[in-house]
């Protein structure tokens, strides 16, 4: 972030004039040549290439010394230097709140300048997102902001690019394919009920906790067959540092290495040793389908393996857990989604557990999950960096730019979902006009998440799993925010009353 700090001039009063307060001004503003179009009005959105028309300037203090700035302004957004500086501060404390709040303010396009000469789009319209990462995403790489993950998860499938990330993507994606990810089912049933049955009845419980113990339990058993449920508490700790790491280091200069992450962040140290110390048992133990073929392919290091791990472990559980904890969250405040929820599942299951099977004849229990994702989008904001200048449905993109496309913005776009706030699973029932990239909880493009069809098998089962038995009710008076750094999830623990039905 540029280090521009204010400064403040004053007029001394002369003769008899009446006192009157000057208006405070930043000398640097008062020299800033305006754009030739204001950047607010409708007149700047519609005309035909305005980039061509304007750039706009700005003056700030970078590296110790005051430069004039230039910035090649294709949409609205605040002006560089201390406008932009102040909306910076305000993500690095609340990113998907002055999201938000940036697109409230100046609309579905907006342009943030930082650093020298470089800008930030916040872009959310589908064809935005299509464009990014379908139609031109060989322009496109992972952005700045995963660096800080990257010091974590090297060169697993998350972080890497290039030729790297090519064998590893066809390494893995088989054994996510839908033929395969069946066989996962027994497994996801079994440690779901297996779960639930350790519940006792009426007993308040943190739902956060015990959906991150189970889809941590499922993706160990299932991907590389080793038991961690029991790591869960430890690893939820774990995650939360690194998550706060990742979105303190992505305002960090010069985050390369782990010794520099540590020194500014000690904290970090100890839930970094848990995590490598559970891949370390994992990598060690005799496996399950998926760690078998990464270690018999011969294509990987052994440090590439472990980033591997660590990256599936990581992407594999946590985000499956806070779309769960959400999507109960939020059937205990709409009773008649929930009701018509157990109503199928009662009629559908009529008092077995599920299979892969009966997932096609589950519609309701699949929109309730799709619904959760679309206000709650785990993976709430999808961020790159462009390697060419480009356009994006008319956004004049300078090679540099980092963009940002975010499922959340786009799951509540008005345009394309009326009543944006409201839980109407209704929305994915049969067919709709809505475009394709309207929704994308699990991104899009070659850097699609590889576990989606996984991800959606284990959610339905045990959605249809636990409501088949249970209930979960939300304390009386509770409120649950979200805390948004690389999930949205949860901020802290759900405590929510199991009953059975
Ligand atoms: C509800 C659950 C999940 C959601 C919402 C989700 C969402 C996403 C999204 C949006 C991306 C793309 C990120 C980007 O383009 O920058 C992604 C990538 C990825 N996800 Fe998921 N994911 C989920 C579950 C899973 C599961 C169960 C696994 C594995 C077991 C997994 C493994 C991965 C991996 C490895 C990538 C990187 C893929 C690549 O770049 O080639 N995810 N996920």
């Amino acid at each position: 972030m540029p280090n521009v700090s204010p400064a403040v001039s004053g007029g001394r009063r002369t003769g008899t004039t009446p006192r009157r307060r000057s208006p405070r001004r930043w000398p640097w503003r008062t020299r800033t040549t305006p754009c030739a179009l204001p950047t607010r009005s409708p007149l700047w959105l519609t005309s035909a290439e305005p980039w061509q028309a304007s750039p706009a300037y700005g003056v700030g203090i970078y590296g110790g010394g005051m430069r004039l700035l230039t910035y090649q302004r294709s949409v609205a957004g605040p002006r560089a230097g201390v406008e932009a500086a102040q909306w910076w501060g305000r993500m690095a404390r609340d990113p998907l709140g002055t999201y938000g709040a940036l697109a409230r303010r100046y609309g579905d396009a907006v342009q943030v300048p930082f650093g020298m000469r470089r800008s930030f789009f916040l872009l959310s319209r589908p064809e935005h997102a299509e464009h990014v990462l379908v139609a031109n995403q060989a322009n496109y790489v992972k952005a700045f902001t995963y660096r800080p993950l990257r010091v974590f998860l090297g060169d697993g499938l998350l972080t890497s690019e290039g030729e790297t990330w090519r064998r590893h993507r066809r390494l893995v994606q088989p054994v996510f394919a839908q033929r395969h990810i069946v066989a996962y089912a027994p497994q996801m049933v079994e440690s779901t009920r297996g779960a639930v049955e350790r519940w006792p009845d009426g007993v308040l419980l943190d739902a956060a906790e015990q959906l991150r113990r189970l889809t941590l339990d499922v993706v160990g058993r299932a991907l590389f067959g080793s038991e961690l449920a029991g790591e869960a508490a430890r690893t939820g700790r774990s995650l939360e540092a690194l998550q706060r790491a990742a979105k303190i280091g992505t305002f960090l200069p010069r985050v390369a290495a782990r010794r520099g992450l540590y020194t500014r962040m000690p904290w970090l140290k100890d839930g970094i040793a848990h995590l490598d110390g559970m891949v370390e048992t994992v990598v060690k133990g005799s496996g399950g389908e998926l760690l078998d073929l990464l270690k018999e392919s011969g294509g990987l290091s052994e440090d590439e393996l472990r980033d591997e791990v660590l990256t599936l472990l990581l992407a594999g559980h946590e985000t499956t857990a806070a779309s769960m904890a959400w999507t109960f969250v939020l059937l205990s405040r709409y009773p008649a989604a929930r009701e018509r929820l157990e109503g199928e599942v009662d009629e559908v299951l009529g008092g077995r557990d599920p299979q892969a099977d009966d997932v096609d004849r589950l519609p309701w229990t699949r929109a309730v999950l799709s619904e959760a994702m679309r206000l709650y989008p785990p993976a709430w904001t999808i961020e790159r960096d462009a390697v060419e200048d480009d356009d994006v449905a008319g956004v004049r993109i300078p090679a540099g730019s980092t963009l940002a496309v975010p499922p959340y913005l786009l799951h509540r776009n008005a345009e394309f979902w009326p009543n944006p706030e409201g839980f109407q699973p209704e929305r994915f029932m049969g067919e709709s006009e809505r475009p394709r990239y309207a929704y994308l909880p699990f991104g899009g493009g070659k850097r699609i998440c590889v576990g989606a069809g996984f991800a959606m098998l284990e959610a339905t089962l045990m959605l249809a799993t636990i409501s088949r038995t249970h209930r979960l009710d939300l304390a009386p008076g509770m409120t649950v925010p979200g805390r948004a750094e690389v999930t949205y999830r949860p901020a802290g623990p759900v405590p929510m009353r199991v009953s059975r039905r």
